[in-house]
């Protein structure tokens, strides 16, 4: 059998495989993935048929003969077979890049002509057909590795592969213009995976429910969190995450412990099924990430699960993550704001000002500048915005080490943990007034009965200037809000520039596909509340 060997120890660092089935090898007989395709159905694959499944896998795309380095698409949701299929691509020296089913045919198009991969994966049931004629296409699944359209047989530049390899790219739906492939390294990976298991999130016992799409490197960290830990993953497919009913038997039928998601899947489970989620006794904790989490739904659910460990993971596709910090439960009345916490061990966040000093004081804002081993190798095909992204340590431009450049702006607390203050590029220009969208979102949501809101800034409609506008979703069961009101409410506590000119009741916040709410959406003006 032509496995790759696992790296002999002391060599430079380990591959994502090696990674991801290390801790398994002790306990081949644990589960490994643990899923719920219907009601009262739920498959177990253990560490060794994980394993088992990979090895297949790796034969048959090894016997493709695609040389290292080249590029796959895996489109597919997290399941058993595409976790192997992973693994596999790992071993086999290949770069993936976790595509979702639903990705409309243009944008997989656009970016199979970007990324140029030499094959493309589905599901054995996948129903994606309209695929370039010249990319070879296969399907995997309990039939193994079927070939439909069989790759040329180039010839083989390489022979070895190195950590410092793409183990895959993601395309971000960049806000701006055309998606960004976001390219990370074994090496990188790795290192985010130790650092991260070091905060100490997950024992062997957990089973960790992950309700990403497999497109979204939030799957990918709960996969790193779930394997390296010797634990379970528990895929909730994309389809049942939206429905609270379907959610919550998923998690209540597979004994899911940890639950990890952005914070807009549990809006619908708080406002409709509170009983049903206050009933999964087996939930010990939650991870989110991606955003900031609405205070008056986060308090809610803290009530709803008050033993609940609730984790706040701040970070970017371009190093995974990088911070984790628990949240106070129950937070304190008088919070009105989360801690990201400091970057994982082995990590270091810095504050940068707009002069490029560093900012040591605390309540100072700057913009975060992340030291990792986790960074990512740069943007496919992009080495502009690489350089704009990846910049010289400020602290010693000199030495040729590079920092990341997060867009994102933070102040220091007292404790020297961090406080996110919003992105460089929501800060909106109203009349010549600098206004940071997050701060107007957060008075909202102080707001009696305000369970979230967004806000934009949108053309005028008659023309010139933009106009501060917020989209406010209200808690299940409570009286309809005097907008003037909420606006009032608002005047009290910011300046006039950063009062919302106009104020929309919406039933639901739309969401883009990895979950966060799509501000663009909201920017061409949602629907009003029915
Ligand atoms: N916890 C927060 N509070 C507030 N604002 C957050 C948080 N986490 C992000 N963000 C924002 O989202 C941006 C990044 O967006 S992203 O590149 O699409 N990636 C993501 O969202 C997900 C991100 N890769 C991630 C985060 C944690 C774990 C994993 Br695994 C993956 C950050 O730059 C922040 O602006």
């Amino acid at each position: 059998m032509s496995q790759q060997p696992p790296a002999p120890a002391g060599t430079a660092g380990e591959f994502l495989h090696d990674f991801l089935l290390a801790a398994g090898r002790h306990t081949p007989d644990a589960p490994a993935v643990i899923e719920s395709a219907r009601p009262g159905l739920t498959t177990v694959t253990s560490y060794a048929q994980l394993g088992a499944l990979a090895d297949a896998y790796t034969d048959g795309l090894l016997t493709l003969g695609l040389e290292t380095g080249a590029r796959v698409i895996l489109e597919a949701d997290t399941t058993a077979h595409s976790l192997a299929m992973l693994l596999a691509a790992s071993r086999a020296g290949l770069t993936f890049i976790p595509v979702s089913p639903k990705t409309p045919g243009q944008r997989l198009r656009s970016l199979i002509g970007t990324a140029r991969p030499a094959l493309h994966l589905q599901a054995s049931d996948g129903e994606r057909t309209d695929l370039p004629r010249a990319l070879a296409t296969a399907r995997f699944g309990p039939g193994g590795l079927t070939v439909e359209h069989a790759p040329e047989q180039p010839r083989p530049r390489r022979r070895v592969p190195c950590v410092t390899d793409p183990a895959y790219i993601i395309f971000t739906s960049g806000t701006t213009g055309r998606p960004k492939g976001v390219v990370m390294s074994h090496r990188a990976v790795v290192a985010f995976y130790r650092g991260m298991l070091a905060y100490g999130i997950a024992t062997p016992e957990d089973r960790i429910a992950s309700t990403s799409p497999l497109q979204f490197d939030f799957s990918l960290l709960n996969i790193g969190l779930a394997l390296g830990s010797g634990a379970s993953v528990v895929p909730v497919p994309p389809d049942l995450v939206r429905w609270p009913r379907h959610l919550l038997r998923v998690l209540r039928e597979t004994g899911a412990t940890q639950v990890n998601g952005v914070p807009s899947i549990w809006r619908q489970p708080l406002r409709h099924e509170p009983g049903r989620l206050a009933a999964l006794d087996r939930l010990r904790s939650i991870l989110f990430c991606g955003e900031e989490f609405p205070l008056p739904e986060l308090r809610r659910l803290q009530e709803l699960l008050p033993k609940a460990r609730v984790i706040n993971c701040y970070g970017a596709t371009e190093s995974m993550a990088c911070s984790f910090d628990d949240v106070p439960n129950p937070l304190p009345a008088d919070a009105h704001r989360l801690s990201i916490g400091v970057a994982h061990p082995g990590a270091e966040m810095l504050l940068v000002d707009e002069h490029g000093e560093i900012v040591a004081e605390p309540g100072v804002p700057g913009e975060i500048h992340l030291r990792s081993p986790a960074l990512f190798s740069g943007y496919w095909d992009d080495p502009q915005a690489t350089r704009r992204t990846l910049v010289p340590d400020p602290l010693c431009p000199q030495s040729g080490q590079v920092v990341l450049r997060t867009g994102d702006l933070a102040v220091r607390g007292a404790g020297g943990e961090f406080y996110f203050r919003g992105r460089t590029d929501s800060q909106v220009q109203i009349n010549g007034n600098r206004v940071e969208l997050a701060e107007v979102e957060r008075r909202l949501t102080q707001y009696p009965g305000v369970a979230a809101a967004s806000a934009a800034a949108l053309p005028q409609p008659e023309g010139g200037g933009l106009r501060l506008t917020a989209f406010v979703v209200l808690t299940a069961g409570r009286p309809a809000v005097d907008t003037a009101d909420l606006g009032a409410f608002c005047a009290r506590a910011l300046p006039p520039y950063m009062v919302p000119q106009e104020i929309r009741l919406l039933d639901v916040l739309p969401t883009t596909p990895n979950g966060k709410v799509d501000r663009a959406a909201l920017a061409q003006g949602a629907r009003p509340a029915a």
